[in-house]
């Protein structure tokens, strides 16, 4: 399988990940200040870090002590880089005890809300303790503490229980911070981030929509040249942001493929259709794929394999469809296949982890794909998140409407109708959803809430219609309020709109017989139930 992600030239900062529950905050908070991140596990090859091109590195904090036998080392080629670093808790740590300084279990350990007193000078610091002279509101969350500052380090901060609560070495560049400022609690934190990367590590803010757009339709242009490029085009936010990109840089070469795989939302694929010939100017064919996909499905109960059945299904019929297209261009095979693949997915399927990180689930378009996939990838979204891809389609002049739409994920309906997929099931589930859907736009909730969707269970509960027994299927609710997915709690809608809700299904579905509300967060749920 071939993967092509452009290279970014941007100004970057590589970010170590230790283990923290914390770390995704950090390239969160990095790339709000302009400025584009990664993020690696700390077992990462040397070889990719010399090739990533840091400008500034930054070591996440962990669960983990310094002194446990196998705990995570620093890698001597980020301080070869020459660049500036700085840890956070572990990272700090790490730092101290790789320079020979001295950390010890505390005897306080302190989570929570803290207050660090700056006695020294810094860059970092300098001017931004705000009203408390000297004093900063942080957050911290630790065991151990450096006690004893390595050589070359000044300690400029500190708290009763924490003497060393940020180390610095000015002439390095090389800095540590015991609290974590990628917190929002932390109420100076992405000032000092800011600072940081801007004017610790000189990186230029130019991580702005803009810029990205000018940038990737720069890369896809070099990247595809003349050739012909099939796009997976779902009319959800991310598919849709990148047929607008591809239009942009490389005209009619595009085609995009709906694919009507039989697990849509009720009338979904003749909206696409149509919000597609009414907005964007790009060639769409569409496939009905229902049987393909519900005789490949039949059967199969658990949920990894339905995913990877629903993946490779997918490329199957992308596959026709590309040998429909090059017959109509002179014959020349259509070499790409562009997705709106994004940061979430991947990490999710665990693939930037290199196997590291465990697999939650396999998103049918990155761990479902089959391994000899015949086209190399486009997939100009792959490192940004939702929230990032939605700022990319204001700019690009998508509608308002198409950019806010909750996402729907590929699978569709294969992921929320429970165990075996039958038709039977879509066809009520579809009712469900739609009844769900029509009053969370009525009542306002559906602009409210990330995502929102119904879940059909194949379990059976009994009910009283008309003095009359029922014993049908038992429907589930789901909506979520999050920002970027990775994590969500779940929406706390009116009890009388899920009153509503539950009302109509039952009336108006004769096979169910029962409506639940899910309200579990993620973690440690997930959004979809499979
Ligand atoms: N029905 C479909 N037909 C063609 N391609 C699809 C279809 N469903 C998904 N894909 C492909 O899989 C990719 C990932 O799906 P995903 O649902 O994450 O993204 P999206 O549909 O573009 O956006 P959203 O997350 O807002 O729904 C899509 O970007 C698209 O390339
Ligand atoms: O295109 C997709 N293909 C998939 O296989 C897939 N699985 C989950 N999702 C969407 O990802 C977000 C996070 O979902 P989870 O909390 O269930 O992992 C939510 O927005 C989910 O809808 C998918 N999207
Ligand atoms: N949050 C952290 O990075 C904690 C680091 C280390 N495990 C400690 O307890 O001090
Ligand atoms: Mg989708």
């Amino acid at each position: 399988m071939s993967n092509n992600t452009p290279a970014i030239k941007e100004d970057r900062i590589l970010i170590i990940d230790y283990g923290s529950q914390y770390s995704q905050l950090i390239a969160r908070r990095v790339r709000e200040a302009g400025v584009f991140c990664e993020m690696y596990p700390y077992d990462i090859d040397t070889s990719r870090i010399e090739e990533f091109g840091a400008k500034g590195v930054i070591l996440s904090g962990g669960p983990e002590s310094v002194h446990d036998e196998n705990s995570p080392k620093i890698n001597q080629a980020l301080f070869d880089l020459n660049v500036p670093i700085l840890g956070i808790c572990y990272g700090m740590q790490a730092m101290a005890d790789h320079f020979g300084g001295k950390v010890q279990a505390s005897d306080v350990q302190e989570f929570g809300a803290s207050t660090i007193e700056v006695t020294g000078s810094s860059v970092l610091l300098d001017g931004i303790a705000g009203e408390k002279e000297n004093r900063l509101d942080v957050w911290m969350s630790h065991g151990d503490k450096v006690v004893e500052a390595p050589e070359g380090f000044d300690v400029i901060a500190s708290t009763p229980s924490c003497p060393i609560a940020v180390m610095v070495n000015e002439d390095k560049k090389y800095y540590g911070l015991q609290f974590h400022p990628e917190v929002t609690h932390t109420l100076q934190g992405d000032v000092l981030l800011s600072r940081f990367v801007h004017q610790v590590c000189e990186c230029a803010g130019s991580w702005t929509p803009d810029n990205i757009i000018d940038m990737r339709v720069e890369q896809l242009k070099q990247q595809i040249g003349d050739k012909q490029v099939l796009l997976g085009l779902s009319g959800g936010v991310d598919s849709s942001v990148v047929a607008a990109l591809l239009h942009k840089a490389i005209g009619d070469q595009l085609t995009c493929v709906f694919v009507d795989n039989g697990l849509l939302r009720l009338h979904e694929g003749d909206q696409v259709m149509q919000v597609f010939a009414e907005n964007m100017g790009v060639k769409v064919i569409r496939v009905d794929a229902e049987d393909r996909f519900l005789t490949a499905l039949a059967g199969e109960a658990d949920p990894e394999a339905k995913r990877k059945i629903i993946g490779k299904t997918f490329i199957d019929v992308f596959a026709d469809a590309a040998r429909d297209v090059s017959q109509g261009s002179d014959g020349k095979p259509v070499e790409f296949l562009a997705q709106g693949t994004i940061y979430p997915d991947v990490i999710e399927s665990a693939k930037s982890h290199q196997g590291k990180a465990h697999v939650i689930k396999s998103h049918h378009n990155v761990g479902g794909l089959p391994d000899d996939l015949q086209f190399e990838l486009v997939e100009p979204l792959r490192d940004l998140f939702k929230d990032e891809v939605r700022k990319l389609g204001i700019a690009l002049g998508l509608p308002h409407k198409m950019i806010y739409r909750h996402p729907f994920p590929g699978p569709g309906l294969g992921v929320r109708i429970l165990g075996e997929v039958k038709k039977e099931y879509a066809d009520i589930l579809r009712q469900a959803d739609a009844i769900f859907m029509q009053e969370l736009e009525r009542s306002g909730w559906y602009e409210k809430t990330a995502q929102a969707f119904a879940v059909f269970t194949p379990v059976k509960s009994v009910g009283v219609v008309g003095d009359g027994r029922r014993y049908a299927w038992v429907i589930a609710l789901r909506a979520v309020e999050t920002i970027d997915f990775m994590t969500a709690r779940f929406a706390h809608l009116p009890y009388e709109l899920i009153e509503t809700v539950s009302n109509r299904i039952m009336n108006e579905i004769a096979e169910v017989s029962r409506v639940t509300y899910d309200v579990s967060s993620k973690p440690p749920a997930t959004i979809e139930w499979e």
